[in-house]
């Protein structure tokens, strides 16, 4: 990609994980090397040495869940007109988008910088995909990432916002976005808004495993209905192996069950190797999310949409949601803090198609430095990003 992706970096001085001092080598985007702090390392021929401050450093921050085409960010601000409801927001997204030129290269691109500058270096973003705008998002958002010019982790979750069986020729559009390079199919709320869930689960795992991608279903609906749900995804995932593929976004349903039942989910989560995506929201069922980890189901943060048709909130930081999370899920004691900056960083590489996101040799080069005593203290008080570097280019 760029000349700077290739350039030689040498990171001095950090304190990976809020360990002892390091300098962390990095060479043509990734990390080469991390070695104890030396500060008689000659400097790399041909590179550039970066003090580090003994900063505390983090890997980059993983939003696995992110809606990209919808914003209006960096325009006048826009009043939330819709219905509160999941039916009405869709509808007024659709009746407003058009005169506010959404999906839009520039909203999204000044989106992105601003979520880079706040230490975000991967994303798995569900983009619209309808009647109305045919595919045309996904080529927004591919070309704002472009026009970035930083080498970020990106996934494309084909995302049929306005329903898939309801909307003939919906499934048409997936089926074609799976075939031009989309790494999943989304769905969302097969009930409400298919009124057929195991028609649109069936159509959507149909395409996910003809065209090998994986699945990523927004799943709002609650209690008993959203329980069955899970099942009917569970099901489904086990029947055609796509154990790793499978994601719920929300998820609500779960936190809507008794203590016993949220185990045995938990429990099959993990068997048939179906993820979670959570955005931390204040206003719903909270996620076991003690025994989601501790059983090993991965679960990604993400910041949902940020300042669009659905909703005024957001302002991207990730780390700060971060704090929203541990906070909502009772996390106190260090370990716990720690987890869900691990929750939030390395453990994410799944969601964005990573092998491995870590302050390793091997790994991207996508590195956040921040002024904190250890990670607890980062996570509390989400700290001024005083380095965000992103495949080792330099964006802050
Ligand atoms: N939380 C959500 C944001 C955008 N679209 C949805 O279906 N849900």
């Amino acid at each position: 990609m760029s000349g700077a992706q290739e350039a030689t970096v040498l990171l001095t001085n950090v304190r990976p994980w809020g360990g002892a001092a390091s300098d962390i080598l990095i060479e043509e985007g990734a990390i080469a090397a991390v070695e104890p702090h030396d500060p008689a390392r000659p400097e790399p021929a041909g590179g550039e040495t970066i003090d580090g401050r003994g900063l505390l450093a983090l890997p980059g921050l993983v939003n696995a869940h992110a809606h990209l085409d919808k914003s209006w960010w960096g325009r006048e601000w826009v009043p939330y007109g819709g219905e509160a409801t999941t039916q009405g927001r869709i509808a007024h997204e659709r009746a407003h988008r058009d005169e506010l030129g959404i999906p839009s290269p520039d909203s999204t691109l000044q989106l992105l910088r601003a979520l880079v500058a706040q230490g975000t270096t991967a994303f798995r973003s569900h983009v619209d995909v309808d009647l109305g705008v045919g595919l045309r998002g996904i080529a927004v958002v591919r070309e704002a990432v472009a026009a970035l010019g930083v080498p970020v982790a990106l996934e494309i979750v084909a995302f049929p916002q306005d329903g898939v069986l309801r909307r003939p020729g919906v499934l048409e559009l997936l089926d074609r976005a799976a075939a031009e390079g989309a790494d999943h199919v989304g769905g969302l709320d097969p009930a409400l808004i298919d009124r057929d869930p195991v028609g649109q689960l069936d159509a959507l795992f149909e395409i996910a495993d003809r065209r090998g991608v994986g699945l990523d279903i927004h799943l709002h609906e609650g209690g008993e209905l959203g329980a069955f749900e899970y099942d009917l995804i569970l099901e489904r995932t086990r029947a055609l192996g796509l154990a790793g593929r499978v994601n719920v976004a929300h998820g609500f349903a779960i936190g809507d069950l008794p203590p016993a039942r949220q185990r045995a989910l938990v429990e099959e989560l993990r068997e048939a190797g179906v993820s979670i995506t959570t955005v931390a929201p204040v206003n719903a069922s909270r996620l076991p999310l003690a025994d989601l980890r501790a059983a090993g189901v991965p679960v990604g943060l993400g910041t949902d949409g940020i300042r669009d048709l659905w909703g005024p909130y957001g302002d991207g930081d990730l780390l700060r949601l971060a704090t929203r999370l541990a906070q909502l899920s009772g996390a106190r004691r260090d370990e716990e803090l720690t987890d869900v900056v691990r929750l939030a960083t390395s453990d994410a590489a799944g969601f964005v198609g990573r092998p491995v996101h870590d302050l390793v040799a091997g790994a991207p080069a996508d590195v956040v430095l921040v002024d904190a005593q250890n990670v607890p203290e980062a996570l509390v008080l989400a700290p001024t990003r005083e380095l965000v570097l992103a495949g080792g280019v330099r964006v802050v």
